[in-house]
């Protein structure tokens, strides 16, 4: 059975497009996590969802059934926004009881969800209190509790761990992830601008840009195996060094030249009409390592040394003008500013993209 079906979708305000075509068949019981750069269209395409937004052009299914002009309220839909939208004057338990009292549920029936909401969330004991008694998580987590109660068959997230401070945020995704187990047949999408968030959350990530999708896939499979430029740049932190190059051989292997004059070999298979081409050569910090011998792939004097206790973050001059490549060495490396340093990397992590930024590896 399909969870949720995204045809052509579009949306525009007025003569504006933002929403250019989007194609998605998500699954029952998955989680999708929408990610992009500030005003691609994730929250646009979360309130279509939700029926919040009027959809331009395209259809909409939910469990089979078209939904482009059923209200929000007869989707079977809930959604957490990042405000948590809570009742001031209402116990926790009254705001959790909301919206079952509205729709006129039994009193016994109410009961029952409030408190196995309460009880997967761990908020039993705060049923009593006020929000303004509780602390921003402890919020969040009644807000993701009204929306239990409703017994969604699709759940929306938008970016809902925002507001909360580092340490909290970290304890309520890992409230969500089991929120995630204990739902299992519960669609779930959730809209963040976090990549640990969309790493470990999502069974499939989307990644989106200026209204359309560049890449879907599983989160390691974006991380090892980016599509494109956009999405090997926007997945991971720091981002992919890339770095300018020309195709000087093809064949069951790839040599290219990099800008500075290296050449590097790559187990990448290209045509031969590749030859003499212009492509974008790519390494992730994290994947380049200290090289021993004369077989480096590059060289570079070290301009900032950032140690964050756990990895090094060396920025290092001298290949690219003004665009230092970074490493992400582990530990404490013994390296100080002004230090010539060579690198390497294992050939089955080096990444190579053609002019309009596609993947050889795809
Ligand atoms: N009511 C509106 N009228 C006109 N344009 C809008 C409206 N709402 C959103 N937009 C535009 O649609 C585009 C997508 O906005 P949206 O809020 O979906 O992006 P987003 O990816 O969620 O951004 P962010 O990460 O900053 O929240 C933006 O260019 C935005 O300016």
């Amino acid at each position: 059975m399909t969870g949720l079906l995204l045809k052509d979708i579009h949306k525009s305000y007025g003569a504006v497009d933002v929403i250019h075509g989007i194609n998605l068949d998500i699954k029952q019981g998955e989680f999708i996590v929408f990610v992009g750069p500030s005003g691609c269209g994730k929250s646009t395409l979360l309130r279509m969802i939700a029926g919040l937004e009027e959809i331009t052009g395209g259809d909409m299914f939910i469990d089979g059934d078209r939904v482009n002009d059923v209200p929000p309220s007869k989707r079977g839909i809930a959604m957490v926004f990042q405000s948590y939208a809570l009742y001031p004057h209402m116990t926790v338990y009254d705001n959790m009881a909301f919206g079952m009292r509205i729709a006129k549920e039994s009193k016994e029936e109410i009961d029952r969800r409030v408190r196995s909401a309460a009880e997967i969330l761990q908020l039993t004991n705060y049923l009593d209190r006020l929000p303004k008694a509780l602390s921003g998580g402890q919020r969040q987590r009644v807000a993701i509790g009204r929306a239990i109660c409703r017994d969604p068959k699709v759940f929306l997230f938008d970016e809902p761990l925002s507001n909360l401070d580092a340490a909290l945020r970290v304890a309520t995704r890992i409230e969500i992830a089991k929120l995630n187990e204990q739902m299992a047949d519960t669609t779930m999408i959730y809209v963040t601008h976090d990549q640990v968030e969309a790493m470990t959350l999502a069974d499939r990530i989307v990644v989106l840009s200026a209204g359309h999708i560049e890449q879907v896939g599983a989160p390691l499979e974006l991380y090892e195996r980016p599509a494109n430029l956009f999405v090997a740049r926007f997945i991971g932190s720091p981002a992919m060094n890339i770095i300018p190059s020309t195709i000087s051989a093809t064949g069951e292997q790839t040599t290219v030249t990099l800008a500075g004059g290296k050449s590097v070999t790559l187990d990448i298979a290209t045509n031969a009409s590749e030859k003499g081409k212009k492509a974008s050569f790519g390494v992730r910090p994290e994947d380049l390592q200290a090289a021993q011998s004369e077989d480096f792939l590059f060289e570079g004097t070290v301009s900032i040394v950032e140690a964050l206790g756990e990895v090094t973050l060396l920025y290092i001059e001298g290949l690219v003008e003004n665009e230092p490549l970074i490493a992400k060495i582990p530990g404490i490396p013994q390296v100080n500013r002004g230090d010539k340093v060579r690198f390497t990397a294992d050939k089955a992590k080096l990444h190579l993209f053609d002019a309009e930024g596609r993947s050889y590896r795809a």
